[in-house]
C-alpha cells in the first residue's frame, strides 16, 4: 500500500569534461557525477594526467571515467590516477567483464546500453546484479559518418522505457539538452539525466552556460515516488 510519496530531483551527470574551467562550471552548478573520456577517438578524450589533474580538488562529485572496451592495463592507468569514483563501460562489456572490471577496481561500474528498439532495452536484464548503474543512450543508425559507441548527441525514442522494471539505478542520456530534459524526465521517470553534446557549443567544447541552464532545468523537475 502507497502510504506517502516523496519527491526526489533526478541525478545530473555531465560527461566529457576536459578542462578545469567547464569542471568548475559543473560542479558549482550542482552536477551530481562528472564524467572524464578515456575513449582515444572522442573529441573529449583526456589522458589518465590530464583527468588527476581536473578531478584531484573535486569532492562530493563522483567522478566517472568512461571507457569503450578497455584493456586492463588502460583501466589500471585509469585508476591510478586515484581521482575515479565510477567506472562507466560504453562499449561491448558484457556481464562478465562488467563483474571483472569491479572485483579488479574496487569500484562501481555504469553499464550504458545503445537504445534503438525494445530489444535494446531488454538487454538490461543481463546486467542486474552485475552492474551497479544502468544508463540508457542512443545507438547511433549504421549510415552515421562519424558515429561513435555514445556522445553523438541523438535521442531515441523514449516511450521504448515506457513499461521499464528496473530496481538498479539508472539515467537517461542521449541528445538531452536545457530544452528537452524536463520532457524527457516526465515522460521517462528517469531517476537521473546525463549529457554532453547538449552542453557544448561544438563537439568537443563545453560551455559553463550551457551546463548552467541544463541544470537549471533540471532542478525545476521532481520526481513522485511512491514510499
Ligand atoms: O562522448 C563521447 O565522445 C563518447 C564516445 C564514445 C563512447 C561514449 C561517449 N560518451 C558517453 C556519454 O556518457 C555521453 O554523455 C552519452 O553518450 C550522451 O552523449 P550526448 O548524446 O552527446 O549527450
Amino acid at each position: 500500500m502507497t502510504r506517502s510519496r516523496k519527491t526526489t530531483q533526478p541525478l545530473v551527470k555531465i560527461c566529457g569534461l576536459n578542462t578545469l574551467t567547464v569542471v568548475d562550471a559543473a560542479v558549482d552548478a550542482g552536477a551530481d557525477m562528472i564524467g572524464f573520456m578515456f575513449y582515444a577517438r572522442s573529441r573529449r578524450a583526456v589522458t589518465p594526467d590530464l583527468a588527476q589533474a581536473l578531478g584531484e580538488e573535486v569532492t562530493g562529485v563522483t567522478r566517472v571515467a568512461i571507457v569503450v572496451d578497455a584493456t586492463d592495463a588502460e583501466i589500471d592507468a585509469i585508476t591510478a590516477t586515484g581521482v575515479i569514483d565510477m567506472i562507466q563501460v560504453h562499449g561491448k562489456e558484457d556481464p562478465a567483464r562488467v563483474a571483472e572490471l569491479k572485483a579488479r577496481t574496487g569500484l562501481p561500474v555504469m553499464k550504458a546500453l545503445r537504445v534503438a528498439t525494445k530489444e535494446d532495452i531488454r538487454e538490461a536484464e543481463a546486467f542486474f546484479g552485475a552492474a551497479d548503474h544502468l544508463l540508457f543512450d542512443a545507438k547511433a543508425p549504421k549510415d552515421m559518418k562519424g558515429a561513435l559507441p555514445g556522445g553523438n548527441g541523438l535521442t531515441f525514442d523514449w516511450t521504448l522505457l515506457d513499461g521499464l522494471k528496473i530496481d538498479m539505478p539508472w539515467m537517461l542520456s542521449g541528445g538531452l539538452t536545457a530544452d528537452n530534459v524536463a520532457e524527457a524526465i516526465r515522460l521517462t521517470g528517469a531517476p537521473g539525466v546525463d549529457t554532453s553534446s547538449g552542453v557544448e557549443d561544438k563537439p568537443g567544447v563545453k560551455s559553463p552556460e550551457r551546463i548552467r541552464a541544463f541544470l537549471a532545468a533540471v532542478k525545476q523537475t521532481h520526481l513522485e515516488t511512491a514510499t
